[in-house]
């Protein structure tokens, strides 16, 4: 194992070094008394030879029996120990996995198979399970096996001992020899096992495209290939691992005859006594189950090796957006004043800019109707505000503070943002709504849910609040999941509201009422209202157009409806639509 993944291992263990060291200790206190019960029946044994008294061996009988049974009884716990161990590092690694991916980017998951992140997350962190309960027991076990054991086998007999053991070189020879192909197709199957649970996962959340597109049977040879390919890597994997380990249990077995067959010669011409030779035999057995289990033990490490690998590439990955080492506090109350400066943000890999020079000023308070054509860079514009792209310092203030020295946690506690897609977690509608303030009391969310405009439906709810949704629950229609995530949004009241095309699924008039909703009161919120919905976007104090990433227009309705440019053309559009409906 590579240098770098034995440090690896080692930091996983670290934390649990106590337990680990027990573990080992009463390991090598197992070996130790291994080592001496042979020796004890050796002497019971010519003991018999010499026809002791029948009271003495009595006693002999009882002390290895009492020395067995307390063998047995450390042979247990170190097992609980070391296989603790494995769990322990399991439950660490699953949450350190958890608490990182929960550090990055969108971006990050859009460009990430899921099914791989979850397959990483489980079927890896139980190889290193494997690889540090059973793996670093049996490794132990043959090493004290080995250290302890050779050492007195051969003060008994130099050559009986040599012979028996003189198929062992050969064992190790085919470890190494096989330990690489073993490692590479250890990495196919994970890799292979990756692909299908991507399919899985994929499939089951675009299963009506599936089914409307009538795309079962294709959807089905995909997975037949996966699948197929999965099968070929395991079964290489396994045609390898079937033809080394009898091969190395039989080499192993092998010893044990050697030492009957020569043992038996050398009885016969007196150049062993019996004792002797039965505590080689014990010897030998006690060398036979370590050596024959190394191919197991070589596969835990190769799995290992491939999930330590698979593991710290999901860990290495730095978050492109995080907390500036020395952030500037922001200055409270959060008054909502955005601006953006020469504002600019081209995606990984795109030549041309999402935002090309964008600039503005939001006063506190104002209602912003941010419209364009599809692809003008809108929602690219959302997700720069509270941070969710790489933005360059500098080109976003919220109260006249560079958004990239504040604090993350900060800045979004100040913006709330309902983004195009409306995910619900699969709960009850109370649970989703207070997502964002979970302490949030009845009257709090009835009244989010009012200004959102769903509370009417949610009361039509047989279980009403509690009740569930998403995969577990009823399906909401695409307009109360819009409108059920604009009120978790409002919840959290946040100074800053960005919607994001959050009321498409809502008719015209509804989103224009909500709208108005958010705009009147005495404690207005700063609002930014992206959408196709003119109608609804012509009721807000300035619109800002956009097209191509920049900003090309910028005024009332009843300025931009005057002047010649994107926004008339736009207006003309959808007057034209709703003469048509
Ligand atoms: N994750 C991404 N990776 C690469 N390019 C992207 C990504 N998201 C958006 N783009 C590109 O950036 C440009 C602006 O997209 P954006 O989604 O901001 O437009 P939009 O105005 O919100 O469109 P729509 O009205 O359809 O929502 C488009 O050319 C789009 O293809």
């Amino acid at each position: 194992m590579a240098y770098s993944r034995i440090q690896k291992l080692a930091s996983y263990i670290r934390p649990h070094w106590k337990q680990s060291t027990t573990g080992i200790v009463a390991l090598l206190a197992v070996n130790a008394l291994g080592v001496y019960i042979p020796l004890l029946i050796r002497n019971g044994v010519n003991d018999l030879e010499n026809a002791i008294d029948l009271s003495q061996i009595t006693g002999q009988v009882l002390l290895i029996l009492g020395l067995a049974s307390v063998m047995w009884v450390i042979r247990m716990i170190s097992r609980i120990l070391i296989f603790g161990v494995g769990r322990q590092v399991e439950f660490d690694l699953k949450q350190n996995i958890f608490e990182h991916l929960l550090t990055l980017e969108p971006s990050y998951f859009s460009n990430s198979r899921i099914g791989d992140l979850i397959n990483r997350a489980t079927s890896d962190v139980d190889n290193i399970r494997r690889l540090l309960g059973f793996a670093i027991l049996s490794l132990a076990n043959t090493v004290f096996a080995y250290g302890l054991t050779l050492p007195v086998m051969l003060t008994i007999n130099v050559k009986l001992t040599l012979f028996s053991i003189s198929v062992y070189p050969v064992m190790l020879i085919l470890v190494q020899v096989f330990s690489d192909k073993l490692r590479d197709q250890q990495m196919e199957v994970q890799e292979k096992l990756s692909n299908v649970s991507d399919l899985i996962q994929e499939d089951m959340s675009g299963i009506s495209l599936i089914k409307i597109y009538a795309q079962e049977e294709n959807e089905q040879r995909a997975f037949e290939r996966y699948n197929q390919e999965l099968f070929s890597a395991n079964l290489s994997l396994a045609k390898t691992r079937n033809f080394l380990f009898p091969v190395l249990g039989g080499l192993a077995s092998l010893s044990l005859l050697i030492l009957l067959a020569v043992g038996d010669r050398s009885i016969a011409q007196g150049e062993l006594n019996v004792g002797d030779f039965v505590a080689l035999v014990l010897y030998i057995d006690r060398l036979v189950f370590p050596t024959a289990l190394l191919g197991f033990t070589i596969t835990s490490y190769q799995r290992g090796e491939v999930s330590i690998d698979r593991i710290e590439a999901i860990l290495n990955v730095q978050p492109k957006i995080h907390d500036h080492p020395d952030p500037i506090p922001l200055s409270t109350p959060v008054r909502g004043w955005l601006t953006a400066r020469d504002l600019s943000y081209s995606y990984p890999g795109d030549q041309t800019p999402a935002l090309d020079r964008v600039n503005f000023t939001i006063k506190p308070g104002e209602t912003v109707a941010i419209v364009g054509p599809i692809g003008a860079g809108k929602s690219t514009l959302a997700n720069a505000l509270p941070r969710l792209l790489d933005i360059d310092i500098d080109s976003v203030f919220l109260d006249g503070q560079d958004i990239t020295q504040l604090r993350l946690s900060q800045l979004r506690n100040a913006i709330a943002y309902v983004p195009q897609e409306s995910f619900l977690f699969s709960t009850t509608i109370r649970e989703n709504i207070r997502y964002g303030n979970p302490i949030a009391d009845a009257y709090q969310i009835e009244t989010a849910a009012k200004l959102a405009q769903i509370q009417g439906e949610i009361l039509n709810f047989p279980q009403q609040y509690d009740t569930i949704v998403g995969e577990r629950g009823i399906t909401l229609s695409g307009g109360q999941r819009q409108r059920t995530a604009l009120a978790r949004a409002l919840l959290v009241d946040a100074p800053v509201l960005i919607l994001d095309d959050a009321l498409s699924s809502v008719d015209n008039q509804t989103a224009t009422d909500i709208l108005q909703n958010l705009t009147t009161g005495t404690q207005r919120k700063t609002v930014v209202f992206i959408s196709h919905q003119m109608s609804a976007a012509a009721k807000a104090d300035r619109i800002l157009v956009m097209d191509r990433g920049r900003i090309v227009q910028e005024g009332t309705h009843a300025e931009l409806v005057q002047e010649k440019g994107l926004y008339q053309s736009l207006w003309n559009q959808h007057q034209l639509e709703e003469l048509l409906i």
